[in-house]
């Protein structure tokens, strides 16, 4: 499978293009608007989460609610648009001699992709840069990632997040009955965490980087559970699920960094405290003893859980903006100021969830005969079969 977007933040609307569903697939608008409303949530953001409600029209590929297996397109507006009509309309803008755009955007934010940005296209009004680099495009990368959802719940697979870090606040609560219990205390929560004296913590963490004109980041933790072995493969480096999962976070705006299972701490541990041991048994069939690794060996999925963690830097844009230039006059300045949230892990947690759905469904898709959502169905029945018999 593979999706493309268009659209830019005070743009008129988000478009993404999903080709190679499985045909034969219920699909309703409502589902994917649940999964848009979740990424809006999340404590920190700024006023524009109360311009937007997002929801996504279907215009083609879905017919009296089944997937045909042709192109699916989402399109989500901008409700923000009407306020920006002048500034980004598509028509050249009607001026006066000498008169230019108003709030030309000409001091590059450091953390943005304002200068590099300009500095790539040629864009003087940094604002050409901003409008696309922006994670309002996350919006339908979750419609995307909420199709692929869809898709991996009727092949029995599960997938959840929660935020276990704030502004170095850390949640201590990593352990969860089932996914169903996981889904639930991180829904309730405003920073989608499990430990309540963190989600407090965090929260203060939050009002007190705003009322300093700062941000914050912090890292957010993906499961999935479901997926059968052997999903992706070792023979060549670009077929590594593990690999494709990574690019997949390191995509999200601001995110920097990525680790499964015990990550970075492995480098710390001896081979005897982080290799999972294998063991077997008639129900199960093959399992493993711990999930150090996070659900991968070899750029495929083990059977356990896949754990994902990524790093989201602080946001970029500053109440109190750090030192800039002027692209036009060279003069030292402080950076501009766009509205701007002061900390969006809860809601990227969210967006982390999506993109990691949609490669698991994207390999899945790829390895199995996918052309209609029956045949997968129990083609995926199949390999579960074969793996416990094996
Ligand atoms: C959900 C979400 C909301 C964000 N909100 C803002 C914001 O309000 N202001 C801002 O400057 N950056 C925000 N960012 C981060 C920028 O989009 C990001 O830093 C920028 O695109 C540059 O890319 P890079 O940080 O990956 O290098 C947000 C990111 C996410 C995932
Ligand atoms: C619009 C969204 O996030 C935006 C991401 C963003 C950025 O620079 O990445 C900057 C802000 O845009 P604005 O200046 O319009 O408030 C955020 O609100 C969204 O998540 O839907």
């Amino acid at each position: 499978m593979r999706y493309i977007t268009a659209g830019e933040s005070h743009g008129p609307q988000l478009t993404t293009i999903i080709e190679g569903l499985p045909a034969g697939m219920p699909l309703v608008a409502d589902e994917i608007n649940e999964q848009l409303a979740r990424r809006q949530k999340g404590y920190g953001r700024g006023r524009r989460m109360q311009i937007e409600k997002d929801t996504v029209q279907i215009t083609s590929g879905v017919r009296h609610g089944l997937t045909l297996g042709s192109p699916v397109a989402l399109v989500v507006t901008n409700d923000d648009w009407k306020h920006w009509t002048k500034i980004m309309g598509q028509e050249p803008p009607d001026l006066e001699d000498g008169e230019e755009v108003k709030r030309k955007i000409t001091r590059p934010r450091p953390g943005h992709a304002d200068l590099n940005g300009g500095l790539k296209y040629g864009h003087r009004d940094l604002r050409n840069v901003l409008e696309r680099s922006s994670a309002r495009e996350t919006t339908v990368r979750v419609a995307a990632g909420a199709v692929a959802k869809k898709l991996l719940s009727l092949l029995g697979i599960e997938v959840a997040s929660h935020v276990i870090e704030i502004g170095g606040i850390k949640s201590e609560v990593r352990k969860y009955e089932s996914m169903d219990s996981l889904k639930e205390i991180a829904e309730n929560s405003p920073v989608r965490c499990l430990d309540a004296n963190a989600e407090k913590a965090m929260m203060k963490a939050i009002d007190e980087a705003k009322e300093n004109g700062d941000s914050i980041g912090g890292i957010v933790e993906v499961i999935v559970e479901g997926v059968p072995a052997g999903v992706g493969s070792y023979v060549h480096f670009d077929r590594k699920l593990d690999a494709k999962l990574a690019a997949a976070i390191v995509s999200i705006n601001a995110f920097k960094g990525v680790e499964f299972g015990i990550g970075f701490e492995a480098a710390r541990k001896p081979g005897s405290a982080v290799h999972d041991e294998i063991v077997w048994d008639e129900k199960k069939g093959y399992s493993r003893k711990t999930n150090r690794l996070g659900g991968f060996e070899g750029g495929m999925t083990t059977g356990m859980p896949i754990v994902v963690r990524g790093v989201m830097k602080p946001i970029p844009t500053l109440y109190k903006p750090l030192q800039s230039v002027d692209i036009d006059s060279k003069e030292p300045f402080s950076a501009s100021i766009e509205r701007s949230d002061s900390c969006a892990v809860p809601a990227a947690a969210v967006v982390a969830e999506h993109v990691v759905a949609w490669e698991i469904a994207s390999a899945i898709v790829e390895q199995f005969y996918a052309d209609r959502l029956d045949t997968l169905i129990s083609t995926i029945e199949q390999q579960r079969t074969f793996a416990r018999e094996f």
